[in-house]
């Protein structure tokens, strides 16, 4: 690890320690990149690997550096493994095991480092380092207020002896106060992991509600637009000020996304505007095969041009062997299945682009709000159904694929939910662009993004103080 930059007395030194996935440590950049545009350095603590694939998101290299963490092994990881997106969900425990043995790492950084404050999400035993070495802690979540809330507080109460059961998941817990965007049916099998072990001897509750505990500034990447009843909530259950940094896009002052790759600007340039569905499912979702062909087919079906980004399904080395008999022949011309690294944001602006399906990532839920493509929604994950519920329920910008009771997203399923949302003269496309256009508006007013971090600058300025 190498050794960090000196702070000055005008600004502050901040080291990030996010969880090792891109779709939390993209927000990290994101936040530090608004944070050293206000003059502020940043040490980025995170394993190599990630600054490969991220390092070109930084904006202010002169005030932003990574000091990369030796992510160690674990039995039961795949050597080498550093970043979620290389294994399987049900390996990332083990990871946070990884994580948690790199504690003399992040120790002896933060005791030979003046800073000021460090931001952090699941190493809950942070706080404590912080603390003998003056250094002020901020657990900044990059999930949605109503996953912490609905899961993730103390009024949950998570039996100690035995793993929380789906029913149990399914109320509530006291005081919460959203009626929509609740857990329903299945859906609540996704967050039964939080009662499991997540790191050794530690569960995912614990980690989590200690890590959120054990701070001095609680804060999460969301705005009060989109969620004030909950993180008043989140407050009430902390006993805390919940201090939010807004979106944080990543767009910087200039509003400008990544550059498309050309072969892929050839392509979509070559469509009318607004015609092209776009689909990619974050950095972490693996398809079962059939899974796959399935949503292949349903995208054909729509007879619109398509262009999927999605990771080669279990047991298959590469997309092209992965794709169902004479597709590639059939949609010549109008499909695209790509099993590589896109550039999503700019895809998302392109003007040919008319939808984004996609698993509703917190990430991808933020970027997809700020664009004017339709939106269709299939989540996965415990807080990408939550997300759904806000733009699907709340907000009514979005439809959600349609599961049936086994969990099987079917080729008509998905068909419906596009053509419904691009259709012309659809009724539910017309009202969720409507309703859509309202919140690009609102994300995009003067002032709205910046005066959120403004503000998140100005309380770490008084607790300093
Ligand atoms: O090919 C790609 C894939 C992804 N991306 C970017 O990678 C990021 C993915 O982040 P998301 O939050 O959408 O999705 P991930 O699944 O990777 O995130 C993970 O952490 C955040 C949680 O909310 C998600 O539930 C969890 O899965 C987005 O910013 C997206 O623009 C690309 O730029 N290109």
């Amino acid at each position: 690890m190498s050794q960090p930059p000196k702070t000055s007395s005008s600004s502050f030194h901040i080291a990030m320690f996010p969880w090792f996935a891109i779709g939390h440590i993209t927000p990290y950049i994101h936040l530090a990149n608004e944070l050293a545009s206000r003059g502020h350095r940043i040490t980025l603590l995170v394993p190599n690997k990630a600054r490969l694939q991220l390092q070109h998101l930084v904006l202010h290299a002169d005030l932003i550096v990574f000091s990369p963490v030796a992510v160690p092994h674990v039995h039961g990881l795949p050597e080498g493994t550093e970043i979620a997106s290389e294994i399987p969900i049900h390996m990332t425990h083990l990871l946070a095991t990884a994580m948690d043995r790199t504690r003399g790492e992040i120790e002896q950084f933060l005791t030979v480092s003046k800073l000021d404050f460090v931001l952090y999400d699941t190493a809950q035993w942070v706080p404590g380092i912080a603390r003998r070495n003056g250094i002020k802690t901020v657990c900044y979540n990059v999930v949605c207020a109503a996953a912490l809330a609905i899961a993730l507080v103390p009024a949950r109460n998570v039996p100690k002896d035995r793993p929380i059961t789906e029913e149990e998941l399914r109320e509530a817990p006291a005081g919460y106060p959203s009626k929509n965007v609740v857990l329903c049916g299945a859906e609540a099998k996704a967050l039964t992991f939080i009662s499991l072990p997540y790191g050794e001897g530690i569960t995912f509750y614990e980690r989590t509600t200690t890590a959120m505990k054990e701070c001095d500034v609680l804060s999460i990447r969301t705005c009060r637009e989109l969620e004030g009843d909950l993180c008043d909530y989140m407050e009430a259950q902390y006993k805390k000020p919940v201090i939010l940094t807004g979106p944080v896009l990543g767009l910087g002052s200039d509003k400008k996304s990544e550059k498309l790759e050309e072969r892929w600007e050839k392509w979509f340039s070559g469509f009318e505007a607004g015609s092209v569905v776009f689909c990619a499912f974050g950095t972490q979702w693996i398809l079962e095969k059939e899974q796959f062909q399935e949503l292949v087919l349903g995208f054909e079906l729509t007879g619109l041009p398509f262009f999927v980004a999605l990771k080669p399904p279990s047991g298959c080395a590469t997309i092209e062997e992965a794709l169902p008999n004479g597709f590639e022949e059939r949609v010549k011309g109008r499909g695209v299945v790509f099993g590589g690294w896109v550039q999503q944001t700019a895809i998302l602006s392109h003007k040919s682009v008319g939808c984004f399906v996609n698993h509703c990532g917190f990430g991808s839920m933020w970027e997809s709000l700020m664009t004017d493509n339709q939106i269709v929604l299939v989540p996965h994950l415990g807080d990408q159904i939550l997300n759904t519920k806000l733009l699907v329920k709340e907000l009514k910008v979005a439809v959600e694929v349609e599961r049936e009771e086994n969990g099987w997203l079917s080729k008509d399923s998905l068909r419906k939910a596009i053509k419904s949302v691009m259709d012309k003269d659809s009724e539910v496309g017309v009202m969720v662009k409507k309703n859509h256009a309202k919140w690009v508006e609102t994300l995009s007013s003067p002032g709205f993004m910046s005066g959120y971090i403004d503000r998140f600058v100005q309380k770490l300025k008084e607790i300093v103080n």
